[in-house]
């Protein structure tokens, strides 16, 4: 656990960006720290490796203050992904990756081989390892600095909007391996973020901070849609907190009616609906039992005649759902 107890970071210039923040951030768990501009997400991360030293208070991990050992040591032990990577330029994507195990002392093969591996687990095709980060995409750039911070196994990840420089659809597969990597890995990660459907989507934990980093609010996602502590936190959580939360209820007690006679199936997986004519009309989005509400709706809402198909693990149809089943779900 790393924890914070009335830690407070006033800039030589005055400004307090930090004010007595006080929060304990679980182990093997993402929390995410998010917030509009300015609210001292960042100066908040960075004083967990002490790339930026706190004014007062503690910052614990595992009930030892950081300040009890040499920063450079503790830096070593915390991988940091930040924004557009920071990749080394002059050094190829595997020499990138191994540079902490290389200052670690670590013999040349182990550091390359653990590097290869890490090249894979990231989601990278092993012939980009010889490649500058001049040679990748924007994406890929963040795939190698999530790699890089992994190397030398460390307990604890930091990442600093490291998803914010990449178009949405890279985002979305980025955050969804690191959701991946992380059902593998368990690490504990601190993630900053100013995107409230990030913050929803990756969090265990969600710290919303406000101007001056004062806390807000330090809850689960669904409780922080379900019961926004202030007005500010309202606010941030934005009008459509009701639709996000659906995100978090599971359709166990949806009825599913039979398969109709117009849905069309190859093999069981449906392909399309009859619609009359010879063309078949697009299924829509499907989902499987247990899938959110949200994508119950979503599939309702995207069906051409308002019955979402439920899939089995394998793609194949089980049956269907109205928008009715849906309300009567959400009700119960
Ligand atoms: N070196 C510095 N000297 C003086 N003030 C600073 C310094 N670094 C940051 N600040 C100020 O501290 C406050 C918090 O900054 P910080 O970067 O932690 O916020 P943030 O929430 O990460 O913002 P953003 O989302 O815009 O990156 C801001 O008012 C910022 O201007």
């Amino acid at each position: 656990m790393i924890e914070f107890e009335d830690v407070t970071k006033q800039y030589p210039d005055g400004t307090v960006a930090v004010d007595k923040l006080s929060l304990q951030i679980p182990s093997n768990q993402i929390t995410v720290f998010v917030g509009p501009s300015g609210c001292g997400k960042t100066t908040s991360l960075r004083m967990i490796n002490r790339t930026i030293e706190r004014t007062s208070g503690t910052i614990s991990i595992d009930g030892t203050d950081i300040n009890s050992q040499d920063a450079v040591t503790l830096r070593r032990g915390i991988g940091y992904v930040i924004q557009n990577a920071g990749l080394f330029p002059h050094r190829t994507v595997v020499d990138n990756i191994a540079t902490v195990p290389k200052l670690l002392g670590w013999d040349k093969r182990k550091a390359r081989d653990t590097a290869m591996e890490l090249i894979e687990r990231v989601g990278l095709d092993p012939k980009m390892a010889e490649r500058y980060p001049a040679q990748l995409s924007g994406g890929q750039q963040q795939r190698v600095g999530v790699a890089r911070a992994l190397a030398a196994d460390p307990a604890i990840m930091l990442m600093d909007e490291p998803f914010s420089a990449v178009d949405p659809i890279v985002r979305h597969q980025l955050q969804e391996e690191l959701l991946r990597l992380q059902r593998d890995i368990g690490k504990t990660i601190v993630f900053v973020t100013h995107d409230i459907d990030e913050a929803i989507k990756l969090g265990d934990n969600v710290a919303v901070l406000q101007v001056g980093g004062k806390l807000a609010q330090f809850a689960p996602p669904a409780e922080l849609l379900a019961n926004p502590a202030d007005d500010f936190v309202r606010g941030f959580v934005g009008q459509d907190r009701g639709y996000r939360a659906l995100t978090f209820v599971y359709t166990d007690q949806l009825t599913v009616q039979p398969l109709p006679a117009d849905l069309a199936l190859t093999d069981g997986v449906p392909v399309g609906w009859k619609n009359g004519s010879e063309k078949l009309e697009p299924v829509g989005a499907v989902f499987k039992r247990g899938d959110s509400l949200r994508a119950a709706l979503d599939a309702v809402l995207t069906s051409p005649n308002g019955l979402g198909v439920v899939v089995d693990d394998e793609g194949r149809a089980v049956g269907v759902v109205d928008q009715g089943a849906v309300a009567e779900a959400l009700r119960s």
